[in-house]
């Protein structure tokens, strides 16, 4: 009877199974990040700078012109290649090419500087030659009026996932995206603390929509029938996700809230009026409170596991300053 031998299977090339995944990112520091403004002219004033700032403090000049200039560089060039893959498309299928608006997602903790980013994001691609039309709205106009949110128990969970009209947001996104004209979103007064009655914000086909909230990385849930919902981040064209240590956003949002109490809250029909009177410890007390009940938890749960789906990732040190930058290439 012939012998059959069984040699045994050659292992299969390639790294182990259990091998962590090849990072998606590559890690820049901020000198080498900064080398890729490539003689790029600043073309923003001081001025211009502080127009774009908030509650009055200036974003440093060095600042813009190493990591915001270089950002909005590599994102002409992603407007010009996203447009040419429309193109094809459009060839393909035999259409007529339609202007589609570039849409960027700027996520984070609140206190990080989600909306100073959007906002000299948004001064610098209005000076390439290609996105003159630069729209920006925060996801803050759709949260829920209080009224919804008290009689649902939500009060104390604003910049929750549920404290917003998921599907209101979505559909304005999908909206501009797809070529609307005149679309309208809701606004959210931080003075009045809830949605401002009748109040609108219309974008109109612009070239660029910067879309700025807490949220809009937002992963699907999984419905009961287990079919999944479309989420934002599927209409974002890039995405940015502004990073920190927890104890460092804790701070910065500790200091805003002294800031604010000598500002914002010291107008007669502020929500917060009341905490215009407290000394500077209460005021500590009472921010570093609102900071661990809502602020915190909500960045831990929701916001954080977030970070990985960003096109890239922009890592602050202390006074703002980025020390760390990290691009998606894969
Ligand atoms: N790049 C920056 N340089 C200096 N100050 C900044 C910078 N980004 C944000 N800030 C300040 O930090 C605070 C929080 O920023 P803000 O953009 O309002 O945060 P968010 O929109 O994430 O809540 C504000 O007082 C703002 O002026
Ligand atoms: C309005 C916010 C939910 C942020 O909303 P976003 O624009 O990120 O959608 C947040 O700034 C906020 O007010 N949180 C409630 C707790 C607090 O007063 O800090």
């Amino acid at each position: 009877m012939a012998r059959v031998s069984v040699t045994p299977a050659a292992p299969a090339p390639g790294p182990e199974p259990t091998a962590p995944l090849p990072s998606p990112y590559l890690d820049l520091t901020r000198e080498a990040w900064a080398a890729r403004r490539d003689d790029q002219p600043l073309s923003l004033t001081p001025d211009d700078i502080a127009r774009v700032t908030g509650l009055g403090d200036r974003v440093d000049l060095h600042e813009v012109e190493e990591v915001y200039l270089p950002l909005s560089r590599l994102l002409a060039f992603y407007v010009n290649a996203t447009a040419g893959l429309h193109r094809v498309t459009t060839d393909f299928l035999g259409e007529r090419p339609a202007k589609v608006p570039f849409v960027i997602g700027v996520a984070g903790s609140v206190a990080v500087g989600k909306s100073t980013t959007a906002r000299v994001l948004r001064e610098l691609l209005r000076r390439w030659p290609q996105t003159p039309r630069v729209d920006l709205i925060t996801t803050d106009g759709f949260l829920w009026p209080n009224a919804h949110l008290e009689s649902r128990g939500l009060l104390e969970r604003k910049g929750f996932p549920e404290s917003y009209d998921r599907r209101g947001l979505l559909r304005f996104v999908a909206d501009v995206k797809s070529g609307v004209p005149k679309v309208s979103a809701p606004v959210y007064s931080h003075l009045s603390y809830d949605i401002v009655p009748g109040a609108e914000i219309v974008v109109d086909q612009p070239d660029v929509l910067i879309v700025e909230g807490l949220n809009v990385l937002q992963p699907a849930t999984v419905r009961s029938d287990r079919s999944t919902r479309q989420v934002l981040s599927d209409y974002f064209d890039f995405s940015v996700y502004v990073d920190a240590p927890v104890d460092q956003l804790r701070t910065w949002y500790v200091e805003r809230f002294l800031r604010l109490r000598e500002t914002a809250f010291a107008d007669p029909d502020s929500y917060f009026h009341r905490y215009a009177a407290l000394t500077d410890d209460e005021a500590r007390e009472t921010a570093g409170g609102i900071w661990e009940r809502i602020n915190e938890p909500n960045l831990v749960k929701n916001v954080l596991p977030t970070r990985d789906r960003a096109t890239l990732v922009l890592t602050k040190g202390g006074d703002h300053k980025v020390t760390g930058i990290r691009l998606r290439r894969l």
